[in-house]
């Protein structure tokens, strides 16, 4: 009987593996958002990731960016699903600059082309 008690009080004040991998990935973000110039949220197979990515290396080599492989981290799908909470958007490549969210591969290959991102990278 107390054993039980005591079961059903530690379900409730420690979090499950899945709901720890789920603050792991907040923590992730959030700490890749804050600490990069550049943060790309990436799939290796994804041809508008790899646009992406070649328009920041061509445009802005000297800039440092960081970038995430969601395919190749074991808690990619929980990072997918915290970004889609915090900016709205589930695919990826999911950027930010400076701290701001900026979208994806259309968004910034249309921000370039208006002279609208070197604003966002050169602050
Ligand atoms: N218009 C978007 C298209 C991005 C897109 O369709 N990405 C696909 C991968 S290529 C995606 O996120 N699919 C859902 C998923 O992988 O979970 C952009 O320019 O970034």
């Amino acid at each position: 009987m107390l054993f039980r008690f005591y079961r059903q009080l530690s379900t409730c004040v420690s979090p499950s593996p899945s709901q720890i991998k789920v603050m792991a990935a907040k923590e992730l973000v959030e700490a890749a958002v804050s600490e990069n110039k550049i943060t790309i949220f990436s799939k290796t197979w994804c041809p508008y990731c790899k646009r992406a990515k070649a328009l920041f290396a061509s445009k802005y080599p000297g800039v440092a960016t960081k970038i995430y492989e969601l395919d190749e981290l074991d808690d990619g799908a929980e990072i997918q699903n915290y970004l889609a909470e915090k900016t709205g958007q589930r695919s990826v490549p999911n950027i930010f600059v400076n701290q701001k969210h900026v979208g994806g591969c259309d968004d910034i290959v249309s921000l370039e082309s208006k002279g609208q991102l070197a604003p966002l990278v050169n602050v």
